[in-house]
């Protein structure tokens, strides 16, 4: 196990938690979409990490893109506003695109999304989330179709997200001490 970030108060995720997510996941998808060829799509930056290894983890023919999108700076909740700092490359009409996501929080990115790739034609557009935030109340109705975990609600760092662009690279995912915020 990776020496401890002195920044982390606690982990939620291992890197073994992780791989098997990871694999759980893999299989799932590789089960639904043996003959579909998916279009898998990244949702930069967040979910650059989990898209390297889900990706691998489907044993079945597909291909990729990326999207980057932003909607929380350097905050710890959303702004609300949904930006596209990239779109994607290829053409999606009458593909089956799954759209990998590090975290569903408030559902707003997926939301925007969802809709907006709805909106080309593509023969359907399903969600994997690797962690879904149980919150209470939350606005964007978005129902992953694959799931990787359930987290407390509560700001998470490592394994692609964030804190003001920080932890990204934590092979784990935990929880920053409340000195580390700013
Ligand atoms: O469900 P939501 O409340 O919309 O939150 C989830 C999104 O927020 C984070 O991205 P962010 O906008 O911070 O950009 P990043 O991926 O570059 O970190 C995360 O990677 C998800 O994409
Ligand atoms: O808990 C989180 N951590 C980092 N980035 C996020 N984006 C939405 N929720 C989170
Ligand atoms: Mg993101």
């Amino acid at each position: 196990m990776a020496e401890l970030h002195p920044d982390i108060e606690r982990v939620v995720f291992s890197e073994e938690d992780i791989a098997a997510i990871v694999e759980k996941m893999g299989r799932e998808i590789t089960e639904e979409y043996a003959d579909k060829n998916p279009l898998v799509v990244c949702v930069l930056k967040g979910a650059v990490v989990v898209m390297a290894d889900v990706m691998r983890a489907i044993r079945a023919p597909l291909t990729i893109d990326f999207m980057a999108v932003s909607s929380y700076g350097d905050a710890t909740s959303s702004s609300g506003v949904v930006r596209i700092l990239k779109d994607l490359d290829s053409r999606i009409e009458g593909r089956h695109v799954i759209i990998v996501e590090d975290i569903l929080d408030s559902g707003l990115t997926l939301s925007y999304l969802i809709n907006m790739l709805q909106s080309r034609g593509p023969a359907s557009v399903e969600v994997a989330a690797f962690l879904v935030k149980d919150v209470d109340d939350r606005d964007c109705s978005v129902v992953p179709r694959f799931v990787g975990a359930h987290v407390p609600n509560e700001f998470i760092v490592g394994y692609g997200l964030d804190y003001a662009e920080r932890y990204r690279n934590l092979p784990y995912i935990g929880v920053l001490k409340p000195e580390c915020y700013s």
